[in-house]
C-alpha cells in the first residue's frame, strides 16, 4: 500500500488521504488485488527474468485488467523490471529522478517491489509518494513528475501507453526541494 511524505514532514498512510491529496493533480491512485501475483509468484521473485516470461506475465495481467486499457484508451502494455544487477541502472535514474513532464498520461500497475515519485502540488508544495505492489497509478499528461526506485532497487512494473512512442521525458527545471522540519 502507498504512504504520501508531505514537506512538513508528516505522512500518509490511509488511501482515500492521500488519493484526496492527489486529485488537485489529477492523479489518481488505486489498489487492484485480484491475485493475479499468485499466478507467477516464482517470477516475481526472480531478479532476472526472459522476455518470453514478461510475455507471459504481461499476457496474464492483460487480461484480468482489460478494463484498465478500454477505459482509458492503453494501445500498448509492457513490463518493466529493475533490480540492483539491472544494466545502466544509474542512467536510468538519472534520466527519471529529474522533473520532466509527458504529453501523453503515465500509468502503471506495480507488480512487486517499490517505487517513489515525486510531484509538485498547486500551491508549490512538493509530495513524494511510494507505491508498492498491486498499486495503480495514473499521472495525467503534462503534470510535473520524477520517479526513481527506492533503496531495495527492486521493482517490476506495468506500464501503460496511450502512444506508439511512449512517454519522452520533458525536463521542467524544477529543483526537487525536499525541506523536512528539523
Ligand atoms: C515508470 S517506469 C519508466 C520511467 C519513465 O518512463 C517515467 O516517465 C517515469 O516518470
Ligand atoms: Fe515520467
Ligand atoms: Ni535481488
Amino acid at each position: 500500500m502507498a504512504n504520501l511524505l508531505l514537506d512538513d514532514g508528516s505522512i500518509q498512510r490511509d488511501l482515500s488521504e492521500i488519493v484526496a491529496e492527489l486529485e488537485p493533480m489529477g492523479i489518481k491512485l488505486k489498489h487492484y488485488d485480484p491475485g493475479t501475483s499468485l499466478l507467477f509468484p516464482e517470477l516475481l521473485e526472480q531478479d532476472v527474468i526472459t522476455e518470453s516470461e514478461k510475455r507471459y506475465i504481461v499476457g496474464l495481467h492483460s487480461s484480468v485488467f482489460e478494463f484498465l486499457q478500454q477505459d482509458n484508451g492503453y494501445l500498448w502494455c509492457d513490463l518493466l523490471n529493475v533490480h540492483p544487477g539491472s544494466p545502466q541502472l544509474e542512467t536510468w535514474i538519472a534520466t527519471y529522478n529529474r522533473y520532466h513532464t509527458h504529453t501523453a498520461p503515465e500509468a502503471v500497475y506495480l507488480l512487486a517491489g517499490e517505487m517513489i515519485y515525486g510531484f509538485v502540488q498547486p500551491d508549490g508544495r512538493q509530495v513524494q509518494l511510494l507505491i508498492q505492489g498491486q498499486d495503480y497509478l495514473h499521472i495525467p499528461a503534462g503534470i510535473e513528475h520524477w520517479c526513481s526506485p527506492a533503496v531495495s532497487l527492486h521493482f517490476k512494473v506495468v506500464r501503460y501507453f496511450t502512444t506508439v512512442e511512449g512517454w519522452m521525458p520533458n525536463y521542467t527545471g524544477t529543483e526537487q526541494e525536499f525541506k523536512l522540519q528539523s
